[in-house]
Formats: C-alpha cells, sequence, structure tokens
C-alpha cells in the first residue's frame, strides 16, 4: 500500500492498515518534523514495529538530509524480529519503486551470537567470548607477530590473530559487506562466505549504514556507547522500542557492585600488575618511561593511537571528562599501582563493618581522604590510567585483570557523580543471616543521567512501548520535555481480548498478594480453584504470573499440599519458569510442543522474568493470562528505597505513584503477552483485590476493554464470562466485518484523510473567523475604553 502523510509518501508492506498504525506514523512524522522527543503508546500486537520501520525509511528517502535511522530494541531475538521486518520493507519497496534501492541495513548483538572463531564461538559466557577477542584484535599482538617477537602460531588461541578479523583489514572500509538488509542469519551467513567477522563488520559499517538495529546498551551505557556508537551523526533519528524498562536500563548503566571476592581478586591483579611492571623494567624500561613522558606532556587517552579495543572504555559520559592531564601522582606505573592497592585496602577495612551504611560519594570521598589521603583527582582518572598501563604493558591474560577492573571503574564513578548516586554497604545477604557476605552497592538513582546526552545530541528521539503508562511519568523520571506523548486505542470489529479484574473466590474470601494475608490458606485455596478452574475452560495454552519467584515457590508448595496442581494436572501439563534461563528455554519449547499437539499447558512464570519481557504467546499459546497479585517491587530493598527517597526530593514522584506504576507497567506487560495481532483473542486475568483501584494505571488500550461488569468479580461470575467470550470468539469471523472498522484498505483510508482534511480546514476557518470577530472588536472599543486597556 502506498499512501500520503502530508507531501511524505510512504510505502506500507500490508494490502491493509490499522488506523491505530496511521495515527502513530503521523504523530511520528510530526515529531520528526519538528524535533524533540515523543512518547508513544501503541496496543501491543498492533503493528508498531512495522510502522516504525515504514515511516522513518520513507522519511530517511524522501528526503535530502537522509538522516540515519537508529533503532534500539532490548532482546536479541526482537531486534532479529525487527530486521525480518525491514527485510520485508525494503523487498515491498524494491517491488514497488521498480529498483532496489541503495540502501543497507544492518543490526548488532553481542559477539558471542555473532563470533565465527573456531574455538572462542565455543565460550558459554559472554563476558569470555568478548575479552578473549579483544586481546587477538586489540592490535598489539599483530604488531608483536610483525616485529617477530611473538611467532604465530595457528594452533593457539592466544598466539595467533583472528583470520575473520584480519579479513576485514583487506578490504574496502566503507563497504565491508554489499548493500541490502541483513538479518543476523544473513548476515552470518555472508561473513561466512567471505570469511569474515559479523561483529566487526556490522561496528565498523555503522557509519556507513542507513539504519542500525542494536541494544539500548550501544547508547546508554557509556562504557560501551564511546566504543560503537560514537560516529552517529546529529541529526540521526533514534527510537527506543520496548522503552517501558528505559529507565532501569540507566540506572544499570551506572551502578555496579562490588564484593570480597571481587576485591580479594582485585588485589591479586594488582600484585600481578606490578610483576609485569618489575618484568617490563627489566626488559624494556624505555617503554614505560615514554608512557610516563607522554603522560607528562598532557597527551590523553584520546590522543593516543585509537585502537578498537582497549581494555576498558571509560564507564562515565563523555561530558564528564576532565580535560587535563593525568595527575603527577598516578603517572608513574609503580606509584598507580600502589595507589589502587591503598584504594582497595580501604575498601577492605570498609566491608568489614557489620551494619548497614549508607553514604552519598562526597561523604565517601571524605572518609577515604581522612583515613588514607587519596584525593578525588586521581581517583577519576583511574580507569583511563588503568587502560593504559594494560596496553603499555601488553598484558594478555586479561581476565586476571576484570576485578582491577570493577574497582578502577567504581573509583572513577564515585569520583566524578556527587548527585544522584548512593553508596550502601550491606554486610549479610539476607536480614535473619548471621555470616556476613557483604556487597557494597555503587547505586545510581537517578535515571535521567545516563539519557542526557542522547537526548542532548540527538535531534529526534521516539520513546515508545506498547505499555507505557501513565506517559507522564517518563518524561519525569527521565527529566525532559516531550513534543508529543499520546497513547492509542486498539481499534477492534469484535472484542478480541477481556480484561478481568477476581477480587474474590467463590466463596466471597478476598484475595490479594498483599504481604500479610499472602499465604493465608483461604487465599492460596482461592488462587488455586482459579487456576483449575480457567485450566478447565481454556483451550490450549494458559500463563500464569506471579510477583516473584520466592512467592511462586511457597505458593506452588501449598498448592502441591492441596491437591491442586493434581486436579490442574488432569487438563494440563504444568511447566514452571526458573531463574536458568536454559532451563527456563527448555520449559518452553515443552509448553509449545504441549500446546500445539492439543494436550495443552500451563506455564507458571514471574513478572519481571524472562518470560514476561519478550515472550509471545500468540494464538494457542496463549489464550488466557492469570495475572495472579499485583508484582509491586520488594519494598524493603535499600537500593529502592533511596530511589524512591531521591525521586521524591528531586522530580516531585510520591513513593507509592512510583511504585504502583511500577508495578502496572510490569502487569501490563504480562498481560500483553496473549494478544500478538488483531486476529489474535485471549482472556486477561487481574487476580488481586487491589486492582480495581489501579484500573486508570492500566494502558488506555486495556483499560478501554474492562467494562465495568468485569470488576469486582467473584471466581465463578469471572468463569461465567470467561466461557461466554471463549464461546462467541470460537465462531468463524467474516473478515468483511474487520474492513473500515480495524483495517483500512487504501481508499477507506484516503476516505479519512479527505475527511480529516475539511474537518481541519473547518477548523481552521473558525479560527480565522474567530481572529476576524476579535479584531472586529478591538476595532469597536472607544477612545474611552483605552484607559482600562
Ligand atoms: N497492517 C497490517 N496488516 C497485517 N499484518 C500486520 C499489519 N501490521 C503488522 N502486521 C503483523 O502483525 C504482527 C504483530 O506486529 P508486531 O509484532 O510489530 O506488533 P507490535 O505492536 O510491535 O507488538 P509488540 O511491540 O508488543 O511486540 C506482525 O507479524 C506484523 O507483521
Ligand atoms: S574478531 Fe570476530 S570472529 Fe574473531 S574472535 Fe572476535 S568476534 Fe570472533
Amino acid at each position: 500500500m502506498k499512501f500520503y502523510i502530508d507531501d511524505l509518501p510512504v510505502l506500507f508492506p500490508y494490502p491493509k492498515i490499522y488506523p491505530e498504525q496511521y495515527a502513530y506514523m503521523c504523530d511520528i512524522k510530526k515529531t520528526l518534523d519538528v524535533g524533540g522527543k515523543c512518547v508513544l503508546e501503541m496496543p501491543s500486537g498492533t503493528g508498531k514495529t512495522v510502522s516504525l520501520l515504514s515511516l522513518t525509511i520513507a522519511y530517511q528517502m524522501h528526503y535530502p538530509e537522509h538522516r540515519k535511522v537508529v533503532y534500539c530494541s532490548r532482546t536479541m531475538s526482537e531486534i532479529e524480529k525487527a530486521l525480518i521486518e525491514l527485510e520485508n520493507l525494503m523487498d515491498f519497496r524494491a517491488k514497488e519503486l521498480g529498483y532496489v534501492e541503495e540502501f543497507r541495513g544492518l543490526g548488532l548483538t553481542s559477539r558471542k551470537n555473532l563470533c565465527l572463531h573456531p574455538t572462542i564461538s565455543k565460550e558459554r559466557k559472554g563476558i569470555v567470548v568478548d575479552e578473549k577477542c579483544r586481546r587477538i584484535t586489540n592490535g598489539q599482538l599483530k604488531e608483536k607477530i610483525t616485529k617477530g617477537t611473538v611467532i604465530e602460531d595457528p594452533t593457539s588461541e592466544m598466539n595467533s590473530l583472528c583470520t575473520y578479523h584480519e579479513k576485514l583489514n583487506e578490504l574496502e572500509q566503507h563497504d565491508l559487506i554489499p548493500t541490502g538488509t541483513y538479518s543476523f542469519e544473513s548476515l552470518v551467513k555472508y561473513c561466512k562466505e567471505q570469511g569474515t567477522c559479523p561483529y566487526f563488520t556490522v561496528r565498523r559499517m555503522i557509519p556507513f549504514c542507513n539504519i542500525i538495529i542494536y541494544s539500548y546498551h550501544y547508547l546508554l551505557d557509556p562504557k560501551i556507547a564511546d566504543r560503537v556508537s560514537k560516529e552517529l551523526s546529529k541529526d540521526s533519528i533514534i527510537i527506543f522500542d520496548e522503552a517501558h524498562n528505559i529507565d532501569n536500563v540507566c540506572i544499570e548503566s551506572l551502578s555496579l557492585d562490588l564484593t570480597d571476592d571481587v576485591l580479594k581478586r582485585a588485589t591479586r591483579g594488582a600484585n600481578k600488575l606490578a610483576d609485569a611492571v618489575d618484568d617490563m623494567k627489566e626488559q624494556d624500561s624505555e617503554k614505560l618511561q615514554n608512557e610516563y613522558e607522554k603522560l607528562v606532556e598532557g597527551l590523553r587517552q584520546a590522543e593516543i593511537d585509537r585502537q578498537e579495543e582497549l581494555f576498558m572504555s571509560n564507564p562515565i559520559l563523555p561530558q564528564d571528562l576532565l580535560e587535563e592531564a593525568i595527575p603527577g601522582n598516578i603517572r608513574k606505573a609503580e606509584h598507580f599501582i600502589s595507589f589502587l592497592k591503598r584504594f582497595i585496602e580501604y575498601l577492605k577495612t570498609r566491608m568489614k563493618v557489620l551494619h548497614v551504611i549508607s553514604e552519598t560519594p562526597v561523604s565517601f570521598l571524605q572518609h577515604l581522604k581522612e583515613l588514607t589521603y587519596i584525593d578525588r583527582k586521581p581517583l577519576r582518572f583511574c580507569s583511563e590510567r588503568l587502560s593504559l598501563l594494560v596496553r603499555t604493558l601488553e598484558l594478555n591474560e586479561i581476565e586476571d585483570f576484570t576485578a582491577l577492573k570493577d574497582i578502577a571503574t567504581f573509583a572513577t564513578l564515585v569520583s566524578t557523580y556527587e548527585t544522584g548516586f548512593q553508596l550502601i554497604l550491606e554486610p549479610f545477604e539476607s536480614e535473619g543471616s548471621t555470616v556476613p557476605n557483604p556487597i557494597l552497592h555503587f547505586a545510581c538513582l537517578d535515571a535521567s543521567i545516563a539519557i542526557k546526552p542522547v537526548f542532548e545530541r540527538f535531534s529526534s528521539v521516539i520513546i515508545t512501548s506498547g505499555t507505557i503508562s501513565p506517559l507522564e511519568m517518563y518524561p519525569k523520571m527521565l527529566n525532559f520535555e516531550t513534543t508529543i506523548s499520546e497513547s492509542y486505542s486498539m481499534t477492534l470489529a469484535r472484542r478480541s481480548f477481556l480484561p478481568m479484574i477476581v477480587t474474590k473466590g467463590s466463596d466471597q474470601v478476598a484475595i490479594s498478594s498483599k504481604f500479610e494475608i499472602r499465604t493465608d490458606p483461604s487465599v492460596v485455596r482461592n488462587y488455586g480453584s482459579l487456576l483449575v478452574e480457567f485450566s478447565k475452560i481454556t483451550p490450549d495454552g494458559m500463563v500464569v504470573f506471579f510477583p516473584s519467584y520466592l512467592y511462586m515457590e511457597s505458593i506452588i508448595s501449598m498448592w502441591q499440599t492441596m491437591g491442586v496442581l493434581d486436579e490442574v494436572w488432569k487438563y494440563k501439563l504444568i511447566l514452571v519458569e526458573t531463574p536458568d534461563a536454559q532451563e527456563t528455554s527448555l520449559a518452553l519449547e515443552t509448553y509449545r510442543k504441549a500446546c500445539s499437539n492439543g494436550r495443552g499447558a500451563v506455564l507458571l512464570s514471574v513478572a519481571r522474568g524472562k518470560v514476561s519481557e519478550g515472550i509471545d504467546f500468540d494464538h494457542h499459546y496463549g489464550r488466557t493470562v492469570l495475572m495472579i497479585g499485583i508484582p509491586f517491587q520488594y519494598t524493603e530493598s535499600r537500593i529502592l528505597k533511596a530511589r524512591l527517597e531521591f525521586m521524591r526530593d528531586h522530580f516531585q514522584i510520591r513513593e507509592s505513584d512510583f511504585l504502583s506504576f511500577d508495578a502496572m507497567r510490569h502487569a501490563a506487560q504480562c498481560l500483553g503477552r496473549v494478544l500478538r495481532g488483531k486476529d489474535d483473542y485471549g482472556i486477561m486475568v487481574l487476580a488481586d483485590r487491589r486492582f480495581s483501584n489501579k484500573k486508570k494505571q492500566l494502558p488506555k488500550w486495556i483499560a478501554q476493554a474492562l467494562n465495568d461488569s468485569d470488576d469486582n468479580l467473584s471466581t465463578d461470575m469471572a468463569l461465567a464470562t470467561a466461557k461466554k467470550f471463549l464461546r462467541s470468539l470460537a465462531q468463524p469471523t467474516n473478515p468483511k466485518d474487520s474492513e473500515g472498522v480495524s483495517v483500512w484498505n487504501l481508499e477507506q483510508l484516503e476516505a479519512f484523510q479527505k475527511q480529516h482534511q475539511q474537518k481541519q480546514q473547518t477548523a481552521q476557518f473558525d479560527v480565522e473567523e474567530t481572529k476576524v470577530e476579535v479584531q472586529d472588536d478591538f476595532m469597536d472599543i472607544d477612545d474611552d475604553d483605552l484607559d482600562l486597556l
């Protein structure tokens, strides 16, 4: 379908469009035209991804600025989904236009997912793949091999260069991959054929592609953004899709935890570093001297020949970097190492304290200074200095120094940021434990810090998700102003989803996951019978969400003794999500199989877990979603308390408002899992009496579908409504019914546009008329009145 929004021709790869897709695209275009940020909530399953891509690519190709599109999503599967949508879109454009456009669309994910190296790619942990890859690609090994100080040995992982990486250097740097759109699968396939590294192909091609699709971290985490996204132009169009958790990503990117184990390993690392310095002094003291002289001259890391892969990037935001030379007392390698050791020893003594400490960075630095005479300034340069030293010493066994890297990161962060951060030392793992296992949390409390450079640097930022209500919360938390903020309703030809609030069991006992009553046998039994009854009537798949693993475990064991699970077992297979990703994917696989072969299954999972955040249960994979309790965060968490306090004082967000917003955004995420398109249908059960007071915080599209008669139900009433709903939805539908209502063909779209235009013209005419009247009135004012004006 081809249509126009103002003067912009949009090619849309489906013959029909949903009214909300059109409204969404119009708002995106407005934002791009005027610049600024928008917050848009689009019902799930209504083709948000394809709308975003169609509009932004049309915009890019039509206007002479050819603004690059940077599309950030959360998980690898979501990124892959967007790449496949993009492939379809570009195929469609080529067909419509009659020629293939000069266009390059790429996606980036971690090395672990893209590596082709015969042994490194077999590593299970991403961090090990990263470190091993860095070691052989950072230029130093190559230099040694060229000089002949190391003999390349293809059988050794450490002493041979990566051929896939080397091959890239033989190619034209702006043309490492031909134009086209590549899903991860096709990227890896192409690179395998060429013998090139997919990861570095994409990284180096970012400046030359029309659209890059990658994870939030590549833009928001300063440690990664500095490496990957530095060269993006200011007029790029930035999209944060699935952005309902964006504040947490911002916070995590500037937070860090230190434990006893990290400190021990850091000491070992510092000792190894000292040995390496001694060795180098004996063998090649000139090198150390050179490094020192460069530092005296005030040469900064950025000015030193920049390699792709330094040991560590600066963890702070670019605008917070000090434009000064590295201070004198840490310029010499041995001085720096003893400085680090002193700092680590200080941290070790702090960890010995047996009561909880919560302090600001300023008070931490003051105490540090009193005890060790360590100043703030050299601390700020710790990560930069460590990175340079590791490079000068040409160290290979980088794993030995990862804990030291954490210490240096912590030193730089704690000495750079004053407000919006808190240090919290927790000596015991849980309230009741007596064996100390201290953790020092360096917690960022202010999500706006990490996103500020993105807002300042790029002219257009689109923040969007299926569940981002209430819309005014995000601008407050992230401290920005919106050009447009909009929540779209879902147009439906028939009522295809049924939200219900169940507040009591059939025995009229109120149900709730409220801490005081959550393990009350009558509440647990009522939740149990809700589960049994819904598993009886739900065809195929049913997903159940709990507020936390802890609660899920305790309720499952109670259900076991009450015989609830045996009863469910008669109707459905029972599978459980666990914190282990592999176990969970196995459970999911079995779940899908059981849904497809007619046995049917129930998946017990948790809000905020992997299942709730990106697994789709479309069609028969999810006909009912049952939300047991409200997924509030653990309110006794000290970090959460500190964040709540910060938001109250700085952004005037009340604690209860935030907690309730946070719980409801996660509940809405869970509910959205079962509705993946307009032809899909499902039941959404919110089972907690407190949901009745929180309806307003649901996304508009869910709240609008929630009838007053479906609120405050008991289990038997809910069952009766659900049965009726399922019976009516099981009837065959006539696709013609939805035409003009929930889908538009081109004529219907154009008719709407014409009508809308006419309305606008009339409104404009009215405004002008009013203006003329006002002017006329003004002319009528007599001279006497003028005194009054
Ligand atoms: N106009 C359309 N006509 C037919 N199918 C469409 C249309 N728009 C989108 N689709 C398809 O509907 C499915 C759902 O779209 P998509 O996954 O993009 O939804 P979404 O809103 O991004 O969901 P979420 O963000 O919640 O995952 C996709 O397979 C998409 O290709
Ligand atoms: S350069 Fe590429 S292929 Fe080689 S080790 Fe690194 S990620 Fe793997």
